[in-house]
């Protein structure tokens, strides 16, 4: 199918604040075709997550619209998963529960949500778990089971807001590649958001770099470096000192903002 997966046009975002309002998304405009690997770069403040829970239907954009799968977002939809940076898990449902639960208010038969969630579980590593809390597990853990409850959605589009930003370094390669993985079997469109310009180059088909305040887009870049992306290769590095010096710019205007702001206090 030639039509874009995600249709983003002439979107913008006004957050009104006593004293001042803040244009949060100006004039976004983003076609995003089936089965690639978007992400939004940009230091905080930059409307990542403003635009990304646009896209989800949680914030609707001030003005201009957003179509996924050829329908305009008013609402969230199930063929958009969101996996945010906190877990967003049931601490009192076990690892099984928390992935059923989607398919069980969907009112699925008992057989068939119990094979998906087996298969989910294996997927992801998960079957000697599915029994525990999610407080009886690590971060990176209970990221996968926050995955896996998406996965069981089987939506075709996944939005992911920092998934993996507070994790250690170790298990946020591993499920980097755990995610690359999952994104080449079952053929996602994934839109990622992320400040940290290293994952970006690591998963992305292709990078959003974003201003701030006013939220636009200041590069669209294609990552063609083949996968699995080898940090330390020359390529690599290049890519990572351009985007660099890109976020540098934005991360600068943050701070002279901040600044200007605690003048007027
Ligand atoms: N509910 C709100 N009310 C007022 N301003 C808001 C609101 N939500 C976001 N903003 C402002 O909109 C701008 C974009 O915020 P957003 O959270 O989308 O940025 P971000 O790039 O995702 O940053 P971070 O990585 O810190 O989450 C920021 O300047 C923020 O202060």
């Amino acid at each position: 199918m030639s039509e874009a997966h995600i249709v983003v046009k002439d979107v913008n975002k006004v957050f009104s604040t006593p004293g001042r309002d803040v244009v949060a998304l100006k004039d976004i405009n983003l076609e995003v075709p089936r089965g690639q690997f978007v992400c939004l770069l940009g230091p905080s403040g930059c409307g990542k997550s403003t635009l990304l829970n646009a896209i989800a239907g949680f914030a609707l954009p001030s003005s201009g619209t957003i179509l996924a799968d050829g329908q305009v977002v008013t609402a969230p939809g199930p063929e958009r998963g969101m996996v945010f940076q906190e877990y967003a898990l049931f601490p009192w449902m076990t690892v099984e529960d928390n992935v059923a639960f989607g398919l069980e208010i969907k009112n699925q038969p008992k057989a068939q949500i119990r094979a998906t969630v087996d298969k989910l579980l294996q997927m992801l590593s998960l079957q000697d778990f599915r029994s525990r809390y999610p407080k009886d597990l690590s971060g990176g853990m209970r990221q996968r089971v926050a995955i896996a409850r998406v996965l069981a959605l089987d939506s075709p589009i996944m939005l992911m807001d920092e998934p993996f930003g507070a994790l250690d370094a170790l298990t946020r390669r591993n499920l980097q590649d755990e995610l690359l993985r999952l994104w080449a079997e079952l053929k996602k469109t994934i839109i990622f958001v992320t400040h940290s310009i290293e994952e970006a180059i690591y998963l992305a088909d292709r990078i959003v770099v974003m201003t701030y305040r006013p939220g636009t887009i200041k590069k669209d870049i294609v990552v063609d470096l083949p996968r699995l992306r080898d940090p330390a290769a020359a390529e690599f590095n290049a890519l990572k000192r351009e985007l660099g010096q890109l976020v540098m710019e934005e991360q600068q205007r943050h701070h002279n903002d901040e600044l200007r702001m605690a003048a007027v206090d």
